[in-house]
């Protein structure tokens, strides 16, 4: 898919698929094109060039259809509602009952102030907060757009767990975008790298290590995208 924003290219022909059953992280420096493409994905931004569909459909139409959901740019929160009442708000807008959300909450750790006003929620208990309402949606296909940035190490082990079973067991495709590179080694199944607007690799991470004779994620991406002087990371 192609993407201009302002008149200028920003995806210049990104070309992906992200399977059920399984968490696709999307890395990339800074401006490198993760959140357009999530964007894109979503059907919030129109490509100008490519297709792209969710189960043969439009993505645009899937996501009105509650079968994809863009978080958090779609979950606005409501200062004088609690998190319990955002919850409720959610499952009366996409008409369901998420199994797993007791689960979340615990392994999130937010039990404590789900029936707190979410004036007094601190940022990372907000973003926790509208993880939790972007599973709560039963969407079958999850564009998470760093949801995991500012949240504790506790939350973060708790994060990675709950995405791994969203995927794992309820058999959603979960497509994340993060800096936090440790996360992306224990949580993704597949990895896309983005860099200026294209893919500069992807597969998954123990092939990518392995082809470029790399230890880490770190390493790799310092040798292969990061260190390649583009300046933007
Ligand atoms: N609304 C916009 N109008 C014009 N250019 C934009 C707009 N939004 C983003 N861009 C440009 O598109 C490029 C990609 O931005 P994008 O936000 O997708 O990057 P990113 O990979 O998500 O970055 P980060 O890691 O910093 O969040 C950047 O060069 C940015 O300046």
């Amino acid at each position: 898919m192609w993407k201009k924003l302002d008149g200028i290219w920003v995806l210049k022909g990104v070309s992906l698929s992200a399977p059920e059953s399984a968490v696709t992280v999307i890395l990339g420096p800074n401006g490198a094109g993760k959140t357009t493409l999530l964007r894109s994905l979503a059907g919030i931004y129109r490509v100008d060039k490519g297709r792209v569909l969710a189960y043969g459909m439009d993505v645009a139409s899937a996501r009105r259809r509650g079968i994809l959901i863009l978080s958090p740019d779609e979950a606005g929160l409501y200062p004088r509602l609690t998190g319990w009442e955002h919850v409720r708000l959610v499952e009366r807008i996409y008409g369901c009952s998420w199994d797993g959300l007791e689960e979340a909450v615990e392994l999130l750790g937010l039990g404590r102030v789900m029936g707190e006003r979410v004036s007094r929620y601190s940022r990372g208990m907000r973003r926790k907060l509208q993880l939790i309402m972007a599973l709560a949606s039963c969407a079958r296909v999850l564009l998470l757009d760093e949801p995991l940035s500012g949240l504790d190490i506790v939350s973060l082990r708790g994060a990675s767990r709950l995405l791994r079973i969203v995927a794992e067991r309820e058999g959603r495709a979960v497509i994340v975008t993060t800096h936090e590179l440790w996360l992306a080694e224990r949580l993704a199944d597949y990895i896309v790298v983005l860099e200026s607007g294209r893919v500069a690799a992807e597969g998954p991470l123990e092939r990518l290590l392995r082809e470029a004779g790399a230890s880490s994620l770190e390493e790799y991406l310092v040798r292969t995208v990061y260190g390649g002087g583009n300046g933007e990371a």
